[in-house]
């Protein structure tokens, strides 16, 4: 198991090259967000903003448009029981971000049914929330396209079967190359499973132990994803870049909003871009 140091974001977060525009910056939708759990849809597709994706498109309940544009113009809006509109979308996104907020009830399983249907190996499609709890309770397989996963510990259990007491290393390892995925096991010292490596993330404070904080991570690793290359090393940035940011805040915090975590991002990506 590596420890992950600051040294990864220099690596990964470039400057912008004059010569470019929003297209540059990737397209990413997000999928989540039914009539109760707005805010996590919200609250990822506001990471992804702030983490530079030049393009976002927010799929979500109709009931959260007024609250989505309020909080953040930046993101596009579309009704996920469109099944035209969702298709075009996500044909269109280079990242597309389901689970934050989607719930688990009918609409919830079609939506995700059909983006596993639609999504190819030009894309990287990152899960999290309640799409992973799908997968396991309905037995889904993953599509056979560039994956992460972001589960908490028991999400991690749901979809892997590996109880929470027994996640080790080796045990996470074996299913995480049956998955072909890269997976950020969420907890209060987080992991990364790459196809090569293991990585432990050694920041992150309980300050941040708040509904809301993985989605925004969610949303960050999206956006990360939909700019930087490769893959791997984005997601790795997204993880430290989180908890650092919580890390700051929590010198004079007793605790960090999610959404903080966003604001503070860009200025957070100005100080440690590659010189
Ligand atoms: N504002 C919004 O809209 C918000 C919307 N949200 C959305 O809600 C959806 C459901 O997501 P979820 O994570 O809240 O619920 P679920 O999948 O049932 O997992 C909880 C169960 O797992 C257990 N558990 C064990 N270890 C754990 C660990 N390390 N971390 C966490 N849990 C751990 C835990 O144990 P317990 O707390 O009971 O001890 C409990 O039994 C999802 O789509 C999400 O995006 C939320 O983000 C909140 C803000
Ligand atoms: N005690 C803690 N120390 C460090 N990080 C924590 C702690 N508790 C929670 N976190 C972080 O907060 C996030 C929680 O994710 P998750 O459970 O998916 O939240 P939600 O679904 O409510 O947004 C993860 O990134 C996790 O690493
Ligand atoms: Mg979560």
């Amino acid at each position: 198991m590596q420890t992950l140091t600051a040294d990864i974001l220099p690596q990964t977060i470039r400057q912008r090259p004059a010569d470019s525009y929003k297209g540059t910056y990737g397209h990413i939708v997000l999928i989540g967000g039914n009539q109760n759990f707005g805010g996590a849809i919200i609250m990822a597709s506001t990471a992804a903003v702030y983490a530079g994706a030049g393009l976002v498109t927010t799929l979500t309940d109709p009931s959260n448009q007024g609250s989505l544009h309020a909080r953040l113009p930046e993101a596009m809006f579309a009704d996920y029981h469109d099944s035209d509109l969702l298709t075009s979308l996500v044909q269109g996104a280079n990242v597309v971000v389901i689970g934050p907020g989607l719930g688990t009830d009918a609409t919830a399983l079609g939506v995700l049914k059909r983006v596993f249907g639609l999504v190819t190996a030009q894309q990287t499609l990152v899960v999290d929330g309640s799409a992973l709890t799908m997968v396991a309770t309905h037995d889904l397989n993953f599509p056979d396209v560039p994956l992460v996963l972001t589960p908490h510990q028991m999400e991690w259990q749901r979809v892997s079967g590996v109880k929470i007491a027994d996640q080790t290393e080796a045990a996470n390892r074996t299913v995480v190359d049956q998955l072909k995925a890269t997976v950020v096991l969420k907890s209060h010292h987080t992991q990364i499973y790459t196809a090569n490596a293991t990585y432990e993330n050694p920041l992150g404070t309980p300050a941040q132990a708040t509904g809301g904080m993985g989605d925004t991570l969610a949303g960050m690793v999206g956006g990360f994803i939909a700019q930087f290359k490769p893959t791997d090393q984005a997601v790795l940035a997204a993880v430290y870049s989180h908890s650092a940011i919580a890390e700051e805040l929590a010198q004079t915090q007793y605790v960090v909003l999610p959404h903080q975590i966003a604001t503070a991002l860009p200025t957070f990506m100005k100080q440690h871009a590659a010189k």
